[in-house]
């Protein structure tokens, strides 16, 4: 799968090991920075990956802050983007299955690289449910997102 993947300077130190996971398990990824733990605001790293995924660069995004909360915040903000914090198997899956969600954000000061790489491949692995009443509710949340433009 091809991964759009970012972190701001709090997500850095996690994003080494997630990129060797992705790596190992054959993803192709698109990183967006940071590149190191110098300052950075998250908007602008998680605005890129979810580009990315808007564009079909790539089919899903990772970002990495230090809580996942900030960057699903601002992930969330952009049209065609549903975003979630995961930091349970659970919600890693049944977010994409019941939501369709597209990004994920995860917290580097929160959990570790096992837990991270466990998380990431629930919700690489998993699909959007055909169910009729999942659809109908992201069709909603289309139409939110189209309404909140004009
Ligand atoms: O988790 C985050 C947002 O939800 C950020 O990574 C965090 O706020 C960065 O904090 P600081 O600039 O103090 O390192």
């Amino acid at each position: 799968m091809k991964i759009a993947i970012g972190s701001d300077h709090a997500g850095f130190p996690l994003k080494g090991s997630v990129l060797e996971f992705l790596r190992k398990e054959g993803h192709e990824i698109i990183d967006f920075g940071s590149h190191n733990t110098d300052p950075v605001d998250f908007p602008v790293i998680t605005k890129q990956v979810c580009q990315a995924v808007l564009d079909n660069e790539a089919e899903r995004g990772i970002m990495i802050c230090g809580t996942g909360v900030g960057a699903s915040i601002a992930a969330n903000k952009v049209p065609g983007i549903r975003a979630s914090v995961c930091h349970d198997i659970y919600t890693a899956h049944q977010c994409v299955e019941h939501d369709d969600v597209n990004v994920m954000a995860i917290g580097a000061q929160i959990i570790g690289h096992t837990v991270a790489n466990e998380l990431i491949e629930r919700f690489l692995s998993a699909t959007f449910s055909t169910s009729e009443e999942f659809r109908r509710r992201v069709e909603m949340l289309h139409e939110m997102d189209n309404s909140n433009q004009k």
